[in-house]
């Protein structure tokens, strides 16, 4: 197993920082991203069998049947109407804005795509049979943090999407290649998420910096986003884990 100390969160805030600042400082933990993570290293340069891509699509999934419902305990603690509006559009992106079988289905019916490209059936994937246990606890945790925290902080936990564009490019540049057994064509649901992570973020990036703006506060955020890098890692780690255990 790998080790994130987190190390920017020792150097704490002590006078409140200029709104460009906080983005700064902000985006200096993109440094935690689990794209630096060695599961993920050897997932984009080609080095696992297609037993692990298989492990990590089964395990992500939990991940992405997650998001929609961590995004409507967000949207049950907005009293705004207009943040909601811009809110439920997550929701949709995630469960579909139109039919179960057309084009615009929705990231889960294209992650479940995504796994079948790569030889697993929805079945398996829907079943949940394949989710580790540290990848259950560490998505759940991000679903009850979601319905406890001041939405606020809840749509702040949300900006690691600020570096996803970057490990979505890389798979689509990189799996092709290393992976050929996999249908190109399954790997939509990255391409799809570029645009949509960075429209997520000009949102959130908002929310944060009008709504974190003592020292504290932002300390707070950054905390905050800590723990959201710390969910995606321990991700990582329990799946590296498990294909561990299965390569014995
Ligand atoms: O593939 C990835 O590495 C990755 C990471 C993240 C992220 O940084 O949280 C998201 C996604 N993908 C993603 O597809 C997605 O829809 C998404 C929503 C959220 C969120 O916190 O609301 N994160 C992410």
């Amino acid at each position: 197993m790998s080790t994130n100390t987190g190390q920017s969160q020792h150097q704490r805030i002590t006078t409140a920082l200029s709104r460009a600042e906080f983005e700064s400082a902000l985006r200096a933990k993109g440094t935690s991203y689990h794209i630096h993570h060695p599961f993920n290293v050897r997932l984009n340069t080609g080095q696992c069998a297609p037993a692990e891509v298989r492990t990590w699509i089964a395990n992500r999934f939990y991940y992405q049947a997650c998001i929609p419902r961590k995004d409507a305990a967000v949207m049950a603690n907005m009293p705004d109407r207009a943040e909601r509006r811009l809110w439920i559009l997550r929701i949709l992106d995630h469960d579909g804005h139109g039919d179960y079988e057309g084009d615009d289905a929705g990231g889960i019916e294209s992650w479940i795509r995504l796994g079948e490209a790569a030889g697993l059936s929805r079945d398996t994937l829907t079943s949940l049979e394949l989710v580790v246990p540290g990848v259950k606890f560490a998505c759940d945790a991000y679903v009850n943090f979601a319905r406890q925290v001041p939405w606020q902080e809840a749509v702040c936990s949300s900006l690691t999407e600020m570096f996803a564009p970057q490990i979505h490019k890389d798979r689509l540049a990189s799996w092709p290649e290393h992976y050929p057994w996999i249908d190109p064509a399954g790997l939509s649901y990255f391409r799809s998420r570029i645009p949509l992570a960075s429209r997520d973020v000009d949102h959130g990036l908002r929310v944060t910096l009008d709504y974190f703006k003592t020292a504290e506060q932002q300390q707070r955020a950054l905390d905050i986003l800590q723990f959201k890098l710390d969910i995606l890692w321990c991700m990582l780690d329990a799946i590296e884990l498990a294909c561990a255990e299965a390569n014995r």
